[in-house]
Order: structure tokens, then sequence, then C-alpha cells
């Protein structure tokens, strides 16, 4: 019978990113080498392979990871139950018990709904320690005005959510006004008080890979605990040379501060294969600590499925069909 080597317990908590002033100055010396990031992007993958027991371990480790989300116009309480359900028991008991995890609680990392959906979330995660993600800040454009936004942040708060993912106002970004984005976030990051929040950068609508460099710090600055790249509704989502970006901006503020911010790529990462490419990529560039969910959690809608196929597949040798891993 296939088993697998227990995983790392979970890291030793950090302290919470508290931000600090603005500094432009940083900023200015922000230089992106386009074809440098391509071509670390694109090796980095091949330089290790993950083969059968180990990359049976990193699955069952990206499911504690993933943010499990749904966030669609149609969206039910039916379906968000189902979805808490799946929560709570991402991988079949019979898979698990074949690889020897049964004892261990595999959760996934939270569960991520638009704010209508904050309390039918909460009721159907009791007795879990599964945090309840929302979506708030007029998500997916960030458009709406102001203070709605910053009031939708505290109505996620009081509803349940302990974290909550803000859109940034792209504009800010393209215009060049930092100060701006700063000031945004850093208000952001007011309203949600204890919730952990997490900046979505929209990666896809900022242009430039200096461009998602500068967000990326401003957001830290003023205070993100996660900088995530997508909200999933762009045309171009999480990447790997937007991550590679993104991460480096992480380890630069983790060394100016001595604080670690964590990382969420979001949007189209829908396979194991893709996963584990960002697992590679997060301990090559930032280490271990950047492979447990307090630090990393990819935000996607299809990939659990995936991956329990493939952890099956390593139990019993065959693949089945997707109907058998529904997600909500
Ligand atoms: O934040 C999460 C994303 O919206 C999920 O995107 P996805 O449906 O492409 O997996």
């Amino acid at each position: 019978m296939a088993s697998i080597s227990p995983l790392k317990p979970a890291a030793e908590g950090h302290a919470r990113n508290p931000g600090m002033p603005l500094d432009l100055d940083v900023l200015d010396r922000i230089r992106v080498n386009l074809s440098a990031v391509e071509r670390r992007a694109t090796t980095l993958p091949g330089r290790r392979t993950v083969k059968k027991e180990h990359q049976a371990a990193w699955l069952l480790k990206a499911v504690t990871c993933i943010d499990l989300t749904t966030l669609s116009g149609d969206d039910t309480a039916g379906r968000v139950k189902r979805l808490c359900a799946k929560a709570r028991q991402p991988v079949r008991p019979d898979v698990l018990n074949a690889l020897g995890m049964d004892e261990r609680k595999i959760t996934t990392g939270a569960v991520c709904v638009y704010h209508s959906m904050v309390e039918t979330a909460v009721v159907a995660l009791k007795g879990t320690n599964i945090p309840v993600a929302a979506v708030s800040t007029g998500f997916p454009a960030g458009l709406s005005p102001f203070d709605l936004r910053v009031k939708e942040i505290e109505a996620s708060v009081s509803a349940g959510a302990k974290e909550i993912d803000i859109v940034i106002t792209r504009g800010h970004v393209l215009t060049g006004n930092w100060q701006a984005l700063y000031d945004e976030v850093k208000s952001f990051r007011a309203a949600s008080g204890d919730a952990h929040m997490k900046a979505i950068l929209g990666t896809g609508d900022i242009t430039t890979l200096r461009n998602v460099a500068k967000a990326s710090m401003v957001a830290m600055m003023a205070g993100a605990d996660f900088i995530k790249t997508s909200t999933g509704k762009e045309s171009v989502n999480a990447t790997l040379p937007v991550t590679l970006v993104m991460v480096r901006m992480i380890r630069e503020y983790l060394e100016m501060t001595g604080y670690k911010v964590g990382y969420k790529p979001a949007g189209g990462i829908s396979t194991a294969k893709d996963v584990l490419n960002y697992f590679i990529m997060m301990k090559e560039e930032l280490g271990n600590d950047w492979l447990e969910p307090d630090l990393f959690r990819i935000g996607a809608s299809s990939l659990l499925g995936d991956i329990e196929r493939q952890l099956e597949h390593f139990v019993t040798g065959r693949y089945s069909a997707d109907f058998r891993h529904p997600m909500a």
C-alpha cells in the first residue's frame, strides 16, 4: 500500500505585518529585468522533479493552502454549504486512509466567498478552524464609492469573516499615484481590524511587471498581510513570472522590515502540475515558511478536484473520472 512521509508541522506563528510609512525612494529604486524574470520562471519548475510519495505529500500540503473559492453571480446558499462540506473533508477518507494520513485533520486553508455568503459559510464551518475569507471592496473591479468599500469590509468582519480579500484601485497604479494606493490599502487594513487582509493587485490589469513590483511594495508598506495576484476575473490571472516578481518583493520587504508577508496566486490554477510549480517557486525563492497556509494560499475554484484525482492515482494506480470529485 502506498504511504507517504508525514507532513511537516505548521510553521511557528509570525508577527503580523504592521506596515510602514510610504517610502517613495524605495519605489524609485525598483527595477525589473523582464527577460531575466521570464527565463527564471521558465526554467525554475524543471529544476526540481517531485515524484511519487514526495509529490503526494506536496499535494496534500497544497490542499491545506487552498482558499476554496466560489465567486459567481449564480452562487446560492446551497452551493456555499456544499463547498464548505468539501473544505472540511477535501480528500476522500479512503484515499487519506490509503496514504496513512487519516489521523491528520486535513482541511483547506479557507473558504472564499462574496460578502453576502459570509454568514452561510460561517455557520457551515462551525466547529472547524477553517476561516471564511470575504472578497470585499466592490470585488472584482473595486470601483464602488470608497466609503461603501470600507463599510463592506466592516460588514464582512461583523458577519464573521476572519480574512478579507480587498481589491486595489488599478487606476492608482496606472497613473503612478502611489500615495493614493497607500492611503486606500491602509484604510482597508484599518477596517479589517483583526481579520487578516489580502491585497489583490489585479496583475493582469496593471500592464507591466514593474507596476506589479511597485504595487506589491506599496500594499505591504500599507500593512497587507498577503499580496494576491488576481480576482480570477481579469483576462490574465496568476502566472509564474508575476509570482517571481511578487515573491521577490516579499523578500525585499522582509529584508527591509523583518516582517513576513504571505503570497496568494489566484485565478486559473486548476491542475496539480500547476500548483507544484508554484510550490517549487515558493520553496526556491522564499523557503519552507512559505509552504504553509499562514504564508501561502492558492485561490482556486477547481484545483482540488485534480489534486484528488492525482492522489487517487497515487494510491490505486488508476485515474478516476472528474465526476467522482465534485466541488459544490
Ligand atoms: O480568488 C480566487 C479566484 O477567483 C479563483 O479563480 P478560478 O475560478 O480561476 O480558480
